[in-house]
């Protein structure tokens, strides 16, 4: 078969995953329908023992080698030359995936704030969903970073001996308050926002540029806005770290919708590795594969014991750490650090 496209081009196709089976959800609700928009790179080959399914953080979409460049792409720790590496846009998220703007099957119309709850664990079902329609029997490597890390975790636990390695990136097996508070917080933000409520696409988009604001000090760290956004003039206001948050926040606003990012972080919430499960602990005894969890030790949001409880607690765990500046988004920017620990990871 002659391919018209580049190696690269080739190496990325969009699907969608239509399911008619209902998802029943933690809560109990019951989503009847539901889409899950993928995307793929490489191939799979003939044993399927090359799959890298890869989950998305908060505000992530589909195309991990373009937010994950330094580790997915030609030549990189994840090569499509050699893996079938696939990422789901979560449902909840904006990009592709059933959402709050989505039409409800029920009335016909956007489902708005009727969306219902969804927990990391009724996002792993989902994957779990999509696992089986296209029948692929085992993963080589499950990795996910915050958010897209306790989904991660939590379809672990379920894939038993299907999965072989397990990396979860700058996440817990269950949420803090500290966790809790930041995203209640930004909620707030939300909904002090007077379009909050209304059934537009816009709704809270101004507020989301404020919870957004909030967000990234946790995901930063002192030392990395001293570093970047420190004066040298001096002056009484409008300060680098004044237009630095505010620009994050119309940034994230530009591509991302308020009803998205309120329900994802109350999906960030509700993680309980343990719940119904005898305990975190029980939990993570129950994952089957390899796991490595990678702290970040400036961390202020995903503390780097809550790696360490992971990597401690599982029969098979390992523990390892990014030294950064940059805090909690050191997961999506120190990527040669994060090769070097794959690495030795996959070596041993
Ligand atoms: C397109 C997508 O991301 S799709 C979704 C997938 N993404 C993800 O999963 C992660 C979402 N992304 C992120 O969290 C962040 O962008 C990261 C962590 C990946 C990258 O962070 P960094 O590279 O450190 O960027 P940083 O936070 O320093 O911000 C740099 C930006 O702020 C701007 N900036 C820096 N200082 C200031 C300031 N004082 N005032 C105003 N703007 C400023 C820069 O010009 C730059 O703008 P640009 O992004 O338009 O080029
Ligand atoms: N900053 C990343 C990670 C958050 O945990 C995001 O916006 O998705």
């Amino acid at each position: 078969m002659e391919f018209l496209l580049s190696p690269r081009e080739f190496t990325m196709i969009e699907h969608t995953f239509h399911s008619e089976e209902p998802l029943v959800l933690e809560s109990g609700q019951v989503l009847k329908s539901y889409h899950l928009a993928y995307t793929t790179y490489g191939l799979l080959n003939p044993d399927k023992s090359n799959a890298i399914w890869v989950v998305h953080a908060l505000t992530g979409n589909s195309h991990a080698a373009e937010w994950w460049e330094g580790l997915i792409g030609d030549g990189k720790f994840f090569d499509p030359a050699s893996h079938f590496i696939i990422c789901v846009n979560l449902l909840g998220s904006s990009y592709g995936s059933t959402n709050p703007l989505s039409v409800n099957p029920d009335t016909g119309q956007s489902y708005f704030y009727d969306f219902p709850q969804l927990t990391p664990r009724d996002l792993a079902a989902s994957l779990e969903a999509l696992r089986i329609h296209l029948h692929l029997s085992q993963i080589h490597t499950l990795i996910g970073g915050s958010l897209g890390g306790q989904v991660a975790l939590e379809w672990a636990v379920e894939l038993g001996k299907k999965l072989k390695n397990a990396v979860i990136l700058a996440s817990t097996a269950k949420t803090s308050p500290w966790v809790i508070g930041f995203n209640e917080a930004q909620r707030m933000a939300i909904e002090s926002d007077p379009s909050w409520g209304s059934h537009t696409p816009e709704a809270g988009k101004k507020g989301l540029e404020t919870a957004r604001a909030i967000a990234m000090l946790s995901y930063r760290h002192p030392g990395d806005l001293k570093k970047k956004q420190t004066d040298t003039e001096e002056k009484l206001e409008d300060f680098r770290a004044a237009s630095y948050l505010r620009y994050q926040g119309q940034k994230l606003a530009k591509r991302f919708n308020a009803l998205s990012y309120w329900t994802l972080s109350k999906t960030m919430d509700s993680q309980d590795l343990g719940r119904n499960r005898g305990g975190a602990v029980a939990a993570l005894q129950c994952i089957e594969a390899r796991v490595l969890a990678i702290g970040v030790n400036t961390d202020l949001l995903f503390l780097p014991e809550e790696s360490q409880f992971i990597a401690e607690n599982s029969k098979r765990g390992q523990y390892k750490e990014i030294t950064s500046t940059a805090g909690h988004d050191a997961f999506l920017i120190e990527f040669e650090q994060l090769s070097a620990l794959l690495t030795s990871f996959y070596q041993e």
